[in-house]
């Protein structure tokens, strides 16, 4: 277990990436790194012969009033994950690096980019697509991993790197939980005792509804709704059932039941299949 080179500038990205073999995959992360990380690092490995590993908070997909300057930043500790892993190089820039000048052109997420997230987190999904976008034109991975935790953003990447025609293949990894349930997720950290035990009622009511599949999707919502009036998670901002690429669910066959709720001041994501 070696410390991965880690690089800062463009200049300096540019050389290390150009010596390393293909394929090459790219993981890219905002920091605060958890065994959900790994996961996608080690899928990243099982690919390709090179790993590069981004880690940049993207001031770009956060609102005003977001969490930007709370996010949790945990460099040292990612490192030896990132070593762990056999991560080959780290790209860390500060903002300056990737936004050199405010940028005027952005990536449009088309409509799904102001339901479900965007709906909550106006030109959330435009920051994302614009990072994503520059960080595979820096690193030019012939794979990505994208976590289903965040399934609207993985659902984006795939639509953008298909629409745009880009050289890259998105590889979705599994939602890594923890023993009961809850999605690991970097917010996880800005949780208190009792908002940890109140966050799981997220992945109960998403099991829950899970497991009404078969009675439909008015039993599904109806299931999942009750899981978290009866663990008062009151503050939800959406509970949706929708297709796998997030349009208006099917009548029956396979499905997504999303949910979003804000625990105290921790505004918490997860999703789950269903088989309706
Ligand atoms: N529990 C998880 N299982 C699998 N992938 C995950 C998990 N959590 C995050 N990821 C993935 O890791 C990548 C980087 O995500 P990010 O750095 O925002 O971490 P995060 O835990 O989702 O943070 P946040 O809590 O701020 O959403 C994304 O592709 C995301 O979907
Ligand atoms: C994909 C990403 C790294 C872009 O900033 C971010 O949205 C995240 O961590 O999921
Ligand atoms: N994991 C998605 C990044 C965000 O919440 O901004």
């Amino acid at each position: 277990m070696s410390t991965p080179k880690v690089v800062r500038s463009r200049a300096d990205l540019a050389t290390a990436v150009e010596g390393l073999p293909r394929p090459r995959a790219v993981v890219m992360t905002m920091g605060a790194l958890h065994d959900g990380h790994a996961m996608l690092l080690r899928r990243a490995r099982s690919l390709a012969d090179s790993v590069v590993l981004t880690i940049f908070v993207n001031p770009l997909q956060f609102g005003p009033a977001e969490d930007f300057d709370t996010y949790p930043r945990t460099f040292d500790s990612d490192l030896g994950i990132a070593a762990a892993e056999d991560v080959d190089l780290v790209f860390a820039p500060t903002p300056d690096v990737v936004y050199p000048s405010q940028p005027r052109v952005r990536i449009d997420p088309g409509p799904l980019g102001s339901e479900l997230e965007g709906a909550v987190r106006e030109g959330h999904f435009s920051g994302v697509l614009t990072v994503v976008a520059k960080l595979l034109h820096l690193t030019e991975p012939d794979f990505a991993t994208f976590g289903e935790k965040d399934y609207q953003q993985l659902v984006l990447v795939r639509q953008m790197v298909k629409d745009l025609d880009l050289p890259v293949e998105i590889v979705p990894v599994e939602t890594v939980r923890e023993q009961d349930g809850l999605a690991l997720s970097s917010r996880n950290r800005n949780l208190k005792s009792p908002q940890r035990r109140a966050a799981v009622a997220l992945s109960q009511a998403l099991a829950a509804g899970a497991a009404a599949g078969k009675n439909g999707a008015e039993a599904v919502l109806e299931a999942a709704g009750k899981v978290l009036a009866d663990e008062g998670l009151v503050d939800v901002d959406y509970l949706e059932l929708r297709s796998p690429e997030l349009e208006p669910a099917p009548e029956s066959g396979p499905a997504r039941l999303l949910v979003a709720a804000r625990v105290g001041k921790t505004r918490l994501i997860d999703n789950v299949p269903v088989e309706l």
